[in-house]
């Protein structure tokens, strides 16, 4: 950290019996942590004047009223109250990073597609906020519905520069690398195969600890992500919320010309004071940053026949308003053992209402052995016919079904119950696979009238 005699950065809190180094668990929980002993006023919320002269503020996630068990606030105590984090508002370009509603009537956004992993240029000097390329967006962001999908790539830390959207919540799966996210409530150190979730509002800053690092950003301008129900199969297994872990406080006593971004509305801007936005000394309360490791997903699937929804994947569901139509599910495809019976194991074709957005963060994906390669993606819009392709169908149509390991595989999917529109980067860029379409071609005509398994 740099000389500056004003500059005071506590990284980490003491630990307490029980807690996960730097983290705390449980998702959802009602947290309290504090960066020096006894900032955390005890008993109420807004002491007439705070231990070590600290100003109290809230940040809600929800609506004041919003029923109990979706109600989300957390109250800071910190240096100095964020009204003086943010002078006058000057709008900037971050071109690449688009935001619905946002159809370009120049690109087709019907149709099957794949692209290859974006690479960042040589020499390129890209941050969380110039990094982040858009592939589609879907909803309106001004009704607070929808979503957005992005490619980030990263190879600069920000410095002396904090970000936050006022637009949205931000699911972020690394592809390669590692970025620690240093926010308002705590520090997150994120690498490929976890996961983390950055609430709407919240500032942060991210570091590249190592690089360059490439990921999967959903954007979600609707309800916030929450664990799905499992039904019938009862309290555990697929995501366990003690898995999902929270940062404990920390905070930056740093006095230096300082930029924060904002995203809002679509629009960015940027703000200029003196010290860092990051001065939250102590908090308490479950609107909060989070990450969970996708190794600890507990995948259910057939043990006897058939192929189920890959709905049972799920790892988070934004809700929609509609019950059971997601404005965004994150569906996860982990490594498991195959065992169904006279089944055709792989994913079936299929055309669905909601439309499905995959990446591949590595190893092969079973209806796609090639093509779909770590850091690229794909797109099965809206009731857009998708499936196997020709190697996938023979090699599962014809295999002896015995116990199968799928062994290195991690792909995901961000489906949306609305259509998803291209932007002109997604539809332009080199990376996307012209031929895509054609995987599908060679399947064979195997129906000649004559009665049997062919
Ligand atoms: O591979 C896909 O595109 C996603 C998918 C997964 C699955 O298990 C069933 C159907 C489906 O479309
Ligand atoms: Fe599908």
């Amino acid at each position: 950290m740099s000389a500056n005699p004003l500059t005071r950065v506590i990284t980490r809190a003491t630990s307490t019996p029980g807690m996960h180094e730097g983290y705390m668990p449980g998702f959802g929980n009602d947290f309290e942590t504090e960066a020096l002993p006894g900032a955390l006023p005890q008993g109420m919320n807004s002491p007439q004047k705070c231990n070590y002269g600290l100003y109290g503020e809230q940040l809600s996630g929800t609506a004041f009223t919003a029923p109990a068990h979706q109600n989300e606030r957390t109250w800071c105590y910190r240096i100095r109250p964020s009204v003086q984090h943010s002078h006058r508002y000057s709008r900037i370009d971050v071109p690449q990073w688009k935001t619905a509603p946002c159809i370009d009537p120049s690109v087709t956004s019907l149709g099957q597609y794949r692209w290859d992993p974006v690479v960042a240029p040589e020499a390129a000097e890209l941050t969380w906020i110039t990094g982040m390329r858009t592939m589609t967006t879907a909803g309106d962001v001004n009704i607070q519905t929808g979503m957005a999908s992005h490619i980030y790539l990263v190879t600069r830390s920000m410095e002396d520069e904090y970000f936050f959207s006022a637009d949205s919540e931000l699911l972020i799966v690394p592809q390669e690398g590692r970025l620690r996210f240093h926010t308002e409530l705590g520090i997150i150190d994120l690498e490929p195969q976890e996961i983390a979730v950055i609430p709407r509002g919240l500032v942060y800053r991210v570091e590249l600890t190592e690089g360059p690092a490439r990921g999967f950003v959903c954007e979600n301008y609707g309800q916030k992500f929450e664990l799905p129900g499992r039904g019938p199969i009862g309290a555990n297994c697929m995501a366990n919320p003690r898995d999902f872990k929270y940062p404990v406080a920390a905070f930056e006593d740093r006095e230096v010309p300082t930029r924060i971004v904002i995203k809002w509305c679509g629009q960015f801007h940027e703000t200029r004071t003196g010290h860092s936005p990051l001065d939250v000394v102590a908090w308490h309360g479950n609107y909060a940053p989070f990450k969970y490791d996708l190794r600890t997903y507990c995948p259910v699937g057939a043990i006897l026949f058939d192929h189920p929804d890959p709905s049972i994947f799920t790892v988070l569901t934004a809700p929609s308003g509609q019950e059971g139509t997601a404005n965004i599910d994150f569906v996860l495809f982990r490594d498991r053992w195959m065992v169904a019976e006279n089944t055709f194991r792989p994913p079936w074709y299929h055309k669905n209402v909601m439309s499905e957005l995959m990446g591949n963060i590595y190893g092969i994906y079973d209806a796609k052995p090639q093509g779909f390669v770590p850091g690229g993606m794909s797109l099965h819009n809206c009731m857009l016919p998708h499936g196997p392709d020709r190697n996938a169908f023979e090699a599962a149509s014809n295999s002896e079904l015995g116990p199968e390991k799928l062994k290195e595989t991690m792909s995901f999917m961000f489906e949306t119950r609305f259509p998803q529109h291209l932007t002109p980067f997604a539809a332009e860029a080199g990376h996307m696979q012209e031929d895509y379409i054609d995987c599908w071609g060679s399947l064979e005509k195997k129906f000649d009238g004559t009665p049997g398994v062919k």
